[in-house]
């Protein structure tokens, strides 16, 4: 029996379980105090290991019985999607923020110290960087600008296996739109288990989110940002975390939005209404890329829980396939099934170079 430690680490909370092979056995969502996240990301690294190896005592758990350490990946160079050994190259682009700033970096960073310290196997799954794009995709209208692939990789990839084996079909046999809707929207199109097309969710592509702005109208952004004498690490603070609802509601929580929708409050039912034609409008475009031969559509992430969001959707978007709701998000499992389908032989592990 493999014994399987999952370490997920966001903005406000790190999340830890516990596996005995695919079963969970424990987990916790630990949230963290306003001191700890709002320290510089690196100056949290001591507090964060504190939580799990919590967890891990409060459990009756210890690092020495553990086979497997499975992480969230952080932000590292574009590579294909499947299950990392977590390594020294690795460490080095997380740790020195290298490719940009996530909590996740410091999920990686954990692994690799039980790894070193206690010689347990460590391995990420589908970082949010996986980048499986077709060329014509990447390319824009100005040399030297490409679109690149930042998206839900872990929970997206989860969710299509887990409606492909609802057909008893193979992922790679399917071509699936996946929508993972939670602080920032992504859109997937997996041609056969490839995603050749998705809009970068962390900033400036795709529909508006809680959090995150889209994609804008260039000329009129260009104004604004002169207009307000911005900075780069300004706008990009704009784009990937202070737009959306925010900027529109104030709040990024959108049951408030939605509680005062079904209220009848004209603006908020106005924010739903334009974030879902923005998201069907993603579809399209993901459809189109996929030549209309689409098996399904499937809508995730924790605003797949609001029925009146996916009902506002759903009319712009039934033409093209049918669809399948899988509300909140998979990702403990997802890293737990990766870690365990490598160490079982029925998928090669990777290495990141
Ligand atoms: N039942 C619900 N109805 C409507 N919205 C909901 C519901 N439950 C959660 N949400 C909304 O989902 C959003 C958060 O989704 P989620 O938890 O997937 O985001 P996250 O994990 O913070 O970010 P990400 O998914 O981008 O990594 C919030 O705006 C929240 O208000
Ligand atoms: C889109 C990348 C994942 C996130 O929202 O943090």
């Amino acid at each position: 029996m493999l014994k399987i430690l999952v370490v997920n680490l966001g903005s406000t909370s790190t999340k830890v379980a516990y596996y005995e092979d695919t079963t969970a056995v424990a987990g916790e969502n630990i949230k963290h105090s306003k001191e700890i996240v709002q320290k510089e990301m690196i100056d949290q690294i001591e507090d964060r290991m504190k939580a799990v190896n919590n967890f891990l005592s409060a459990n009756d758990l210890s690092p020495e019985m553990l086979d497997v350490v499975s992480a969230r990946g952080g932000l590292l160079k574009p590579i294909q999607g499947g299950t990392y050994e977590v390594n020294s190259e690795m460490v080095e682009d997380v740790k020195t923020f290298k490719y940009g700033k996530h909590a996740s970096n410091l999920s990686t960073m954990i692994a690799y110290e039980y790894q070193q310290q206690y010689g347990v196997k460590a391995f990420i799954t589908d970082p949010v960087v996986v980048d499986e794009l077709i060329d014509p995709v990447r390319m824009t209208g100005i040399k030297g600008i490409e679109r690149i692939s930042i998206f839900h990789a872990l929970n997206q990839k989860a969710v299509a296996r887990k409606y492909a084996e609802s057909i008893s079909k193979k992922y790679d046999e399917l071509n699936l739109i996946v929508v993972h809707m939670g602080g920032g929207i992504t859109a997937g199109a997996h041609m056969q288990g490839r995603v050749i097309d998705v809009n970068n969710g962390l900033a400036g592509d795709g529909p508006m989110s809680p959090t995150r702005a889209g994609t804008l109208p260039s000329s009129e952004f260009a104004k604004y940002i002169i207009d307000n004498a911005l900075s780069y690490d300004e706008v990009y603070n704009i784009l990937s975390r202070g737009s959306g609802f925010i900027s529109l509601a104030g709040t990024e929580d959108a049951l408030e939005i939605e509680k005062k929708a079904l209220n009848g409050d004209r603006e908020s039912i106005e924010i739903y209404e334009a974030a879902a034609v923005q998201i069907a409008k993603e579809i399209g475009s993901r459809a189109a890329v996929l030549k209309g031969n689409v098996d399904a559509i499937l809508f995730t992430g924790g605003l797949a829980y609001s029925n009146y969001l996916i009902d506002m959707i759903t009319p712009y978007i039934s033409f093209i396939a049918e669809t399948k709701v899988y509300p909140g998000e998979k990702e403990m499992e997802a890293l737990a099934l990766g870690a365990y389908r490598v160490m079982t032989g029925t998928e090669e592990v990777q290495t990141y170079t």
